[in-house]
């Protein structure tokens, strides 16, 4: 759904800054090396999670100085709203799964059910060692954790860094805290 210009505007000035560009910056460095230690010498198959992982991603993988294959997972469940429901898989790369080292690459790590699917249908795939890393997880529990996390961020709606509010603001450079009215 398209939000209207002048609410666009209003919900970026209501919002807050949680996370400043350095500190992403800092927290991918940290992440790609523990992602290094981790996974340096198994040639893994990194699994971008579409679409809030675009940016992680694309910051993420040239500093991973090791071999490696890129591919995707298309799985969603908020679909542009701002609690989760249903999960609805779009693209799962099964036959390429079998026998790999997987790392899952995603933004942000909420209720962790997205996760908890996703790490169930690669061992269920085959997968030999099923590993994981997010940018963001809130501070809150989650059905399932992750093996790499760049940053924690209190329990609020947040954009920015690949994360959207109602599909927009993924091209924020920031993370920012949806105020409480707008979520
Ligand atoms: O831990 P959870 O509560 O399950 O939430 C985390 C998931 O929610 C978001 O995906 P979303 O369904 O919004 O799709 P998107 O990647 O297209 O934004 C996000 O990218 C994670 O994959
Ligand atoms: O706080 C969030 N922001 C954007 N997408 C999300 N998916 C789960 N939680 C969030």
């Amino acid at each position: 759904m398209k939000l209207e210009a002048q609410r666009y505007d209003a919900v970026a000035a209501r919002a807050q800054q949680l996370v400043t560009p350095a500190e992403v910056d800092t927290a991918l460095d940290r992440m790609a090396q523990e992602i290094t230690h981790r996974l340096a010498g198994t040639d893994p198959l990194v699994l971008c999670v579409m679409t809030g992982a675009v940016c992680v991603a694309g910051l993420l993988l040239p500093r991973l100085h090791f071999q490696l294959r890129v591919d995707y997972i298309h799985v969603t469940r908020y679909q542009g709203q701002t609690r989760g429901g249903e999960l609805e898989w779009r693209y799962r790369p099964s036959e390429r799964i079998r026998d790999q080292h997987v790392l899952i690459l995603d933004d942000v790590l909420d209720e962790g059910l997205t996760l908890k699917h996703i790490v169930e249908a690669c061992h269920a795939d085959g997968a030999r060692v099923v590993q994981s890393a997010v940018l963001v997880a809130k501070t809150r529990p989650h059905a399932c954790e992750a093996d790499v996390v760049g940053l924690e961020v209190e329990d609020r709606y947040i954009y920015g860094y690949g994360l959207d509010y109602k599909g927009y603001f993924r091209n924020a450079d920031g993370i920012y805290a949806v105020a409480d009215d707008d979520v």
